[in-house]
């Protein structure tokens, strides 16, 4: 059996617990989800400077991951913040939802559209699909324009704009799958793909079983070139053995 840390970048725990509960229901039988968040950081991460402050909280979890020995790390944010970094760290696999959900999204459609939260972080999208190499494949991007924490006020009215934006793209887009852009999405793809008649795709879900996958395999984050453990130095104050 695995220990799988599912990291939420942001530090609501309401949201930790949708991610987590997200993560357990597709986690095979006997395989442990470990879901965290940073002590200390933002509530929710809406821009790049949000990610800039939520990824220090992801590598110190990361580190505390890797030294209990967890057999995956996934970054349960749209934004995949600290990565490359978090790739650094760790010894075992480290994904984002972003990447995860996008790359299946690929095996399911030759196009497919992103439904993710304020305006402002349709860029942060963009960026990531030309990180990963994705632009060809994504028809359009939405943004249901409210905050990341209207997810998680028990109203429902951001799950509704879920649901229309992705009937939307669905009708618009001429895409044959939608990714749903935020780790607090996580619980709404199952419905969504069934009453939409398309592959609805969460990456904390998709994560889960790449994770799955990689250890099944044998594979492990390359500590080959850039990916190898952070060069040592000494690093001072807060940062003081973050990087062992
Ligand atoms: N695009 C997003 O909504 N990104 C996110 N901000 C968070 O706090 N969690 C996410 O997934």
């Amino acid at each position: 059996p695995l220990i799988i840390q599912v990291i939420n970048p942001n530090t609501s725990d309401a949201m930790t617990a949708t991610i987590a509960a997200a993560a357990r229901v597709v986690a095979a039988p006997g395989n442990e989800i470990l879901a965290v968040c940073p002590q200390e950081g933002a509530p929710s991460i809406e821009g790049h400077f949000d990610e800039a402050i939520a990824t220090l909280g992801v590598l110190e979890q990361v580190k505390l991951g890797r030294d209990a020995g967890v057999d995956g790390h996934i970054i349960a944010c749209f934004g995949d913040p600290g990565l490359l970094a978090a790739r650094e760290l760790a010894t075992a696999p480290v994904i984002g939802i972003a990447e995860a959900a996008m790359h299946l999204a690929t095996l399911v459609a030759t196009r497919f559209s992103i439904v993710t939260t304020l305006p402002r972080t349709l860029t942060i999208a963009r960026h990531l699909l030309h990180q990963y190499g994705f632009e060809r494949h994504c028809a359009g991007l939405h943004a249901i324009d409210l905050p990341v924490l209207a997810l998680e006020d028990g109203s429902g009215t951001a799950q509704q704009k879920v649901r229309e934006q992705c009937i939307a793209a669905r009708d618009r887009d001429g895409s044959g799958a939608v990714v749903l852009g935020c780790g607090g999405m996580a619980d709404l793809a199952r419905s969504l793909t069934d009453e939409l008649g398309i592959p609805v795709i969460d990456g904390v879900s998709a994560a889960v079983k790449m994770v799955e996958a990689l250890a099944a395999l044998g594979l492990r984050t390359s500590k080959q070139g850039d990916l190898a453990y952070p060069l040592a130095k000494p690093l001072s104050g807060r940062f003081h053995g973050l990087n062992q």
